[in-house]
């Protein structure tokens, strides 16, 4: 269902696309102006934006590029205004809509972006019977539990899930409970008053209030404690929450989502997760089989990520040569999916000639699974590369400063394979800068990775 957000007034003829739009299944944004379209762009997103040439569309073209935003833009107004519609083609609008809106034009600019950029890449049996299922199951409300090892694609198969079900318009809200200290975990989770706690100056929603109409997808939710485990089961029985310092219940109407890469039913058994929480959240089970056990998917999902960094780095696009291609079949793949993209990602960067071959393929061989997910920021290249996705922000919390730049600056580098220029492009600083943090955290004993070419510096962790 693709998401279409329309900048203009809705009074006359835009309103009629507006409706057009929405009986052919889009899901509709609208916005007076460009500034308040950029705010829900960056907000929400949409697949594919219709502006008014009424409206600067040459400054909406150039701020969703500065601020990195895929997203096509088409301009509309009417016919008989011709200079408008050459200057918003020429500033960067991928078409011109004339109005009063022809329904089959607007179907087509929506089919046109039906193709969903998100959706799970699948072509094993063993995928395409899950994510039927998923999808039947998206339908009804119930809660669902997604099972498999780290980087199998649960926080993927849940955004789906949510993309499929009747709240997708709602919102759909993640959050990873691993990555807080229980404290701060409850009040991201059930919000707070002003001055529930010193530092709280003001009141604050948390997760459960943002995800109200849509989704709330629980990661991680195995390594949750017992106390908040015991909140959470009220929030789904009562489908109520209390934010600290409250003195009221506030009604919340969410669909929840658990993942976990543990096996939640040992843990049960064990005691360490509460069995009447297990009932509730497991009411549908979905296990995501590790990529080894989905050989079928190899392929598909490697061709996916060579064209998506391609794109991404703006360089050639390259098919895999067959001998890239038994490679990749090889593999063993501890880090799953996500092993396999940062491994893709590395090829398109390192490739040349027509297509990539498998000396761009850099495998981390026999690293045990917790060393390549769980290494530290300080190791090599091929090994950093492999590190979970960033965090967000709040997951930072407690972290100095000095070195979190420290844990960005040496990921940026190793994304740019050592290559100082691009990263210190990328970083929004100067080369110069750059090699002097460099050099400060050789000084310290971190290993840094090497200029392309060039054999790593011999530094061993300090310590
Ligand atoms: N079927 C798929 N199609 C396309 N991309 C995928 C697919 N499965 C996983 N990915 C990509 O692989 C990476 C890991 O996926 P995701 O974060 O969903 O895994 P996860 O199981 O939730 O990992 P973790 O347990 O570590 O949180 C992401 O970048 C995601 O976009």
């Amino acid at each position: 269902m693709p998401r279409l957000l329309i900048i203009g007034s809705l009074e006359a003829e835009l309103g009629a696309a507006a409706r057009i739009a929405a009986a052919r299944g889009a899901r509709l944004l609208t916005a007076e102006g460009v500034s308040a379209g950029i705010g829900l762009m960056r907000a929400q997103g949409a697949d594919l934006v219709l502006c008014d040439v009424v409206h600067d569309v040459g400054w909406l073209v150039a701020q969703l590029a500065d601020e990195r935003i895929a997203c096509p833009v088409v301009a509309c107004g009417r016919p008989n205004d011709a200079d408008a519609a050459v200057r918003a083609i020429r500033a960067g609008a991928k078409d011109f809509l004339p109005l009063p809106p022809e329904a089959d034009l607007i179907a087509a600019m929506l089919q046109a972006v039906a193709a969903d950029p998100d959706r799970p890449v699948v072509q094993d049996p063993a995928m395409t019977t899950l994510l039927a299922r998923a999808e039947q199951v998206a339908r009804a409300d119930a809660s669902v539990l997604i099972t498999g090892e780290s980087g199998t694609g649960k926080e993927v198969l849940a955004r789906h899930i949510h993309a499929a079900s009747r709240r997708a318009r709602g919102p759909f809200v993640a959050l990873n409970c691993a990555a807080l200290p229980e404290a701060l975990l409850e009040s991201e989770l059930f919000g707070h008053e002003k001055g529930a706690f010193s530092g709280a100056v003001a009141s604050r929603k948390g997760k459960f209030e943002q995800a109200e109409g849509g989704t709330l997808l629980l990661d991680e939710i195995g390594e949750m404690d017992p106390r908040l485990q015991a909140k959470i089961l009220r929030a789904i029985q009562e489908r109520e929450i209390d934010r600290l310092g409250g003195n009221a219940p506030v009604k919340v109407d969410v669909r929840i989502l658990a993942a976990t890469h543990r096996d939640l039913a040992a843990e049960v058994a064990k005691g360490r997760f509460r069995e009447d929480l297990f009932f509730r959240l497991a009411v549908v089970r979905l296990r995501i089989p590790a990529l080894r056990e989905r050989q079928g998917d190899i392929l598909p999902l490697a061709r996916h990520f060579a064209r998506r960094y391609a794109r991404a780095n703006g360089l050639p696009q390259r098919g895999l040569s067959p001998a890239a291609e038994a490679l990749l079949l090889t593999h063993a793949w501890p880090g799953n999916v996500r092993e396999l993209e940062n491994t893709l990602h590395r090829a398109v960067l390192l490739a040349e000639g027509p297509a990539i071959g498998p000396e761009a393929i850099d495998l981390l061989e026999a690293m045990p699974f917790t060393a390549a997910t769980e290494a530290a920021p300080s190791l090599p290249v091929a090994v950093a590369a492999a590190r979970p996705a960033p965090q967000p922000v709040a997951a930072l919390v407690g972290r100095r400063m000095e070195e979190v730049e420290r844990d960005l600056i040496l990921e940026t580098l190793s994304h740019c394979l050592g290559n100082r220029t691009r990263a210190a492009e990328m970083l929004g600083i100067s080369i110069r800068t750059l090699r002097n943090k460099l050099h400060e955290y050789r000084a310290a004993g971190v290993a840094v990775p090497p200029v392309p070419g060039q054999p790593p510096y011999g530094a061993v962790a300090a310590g």
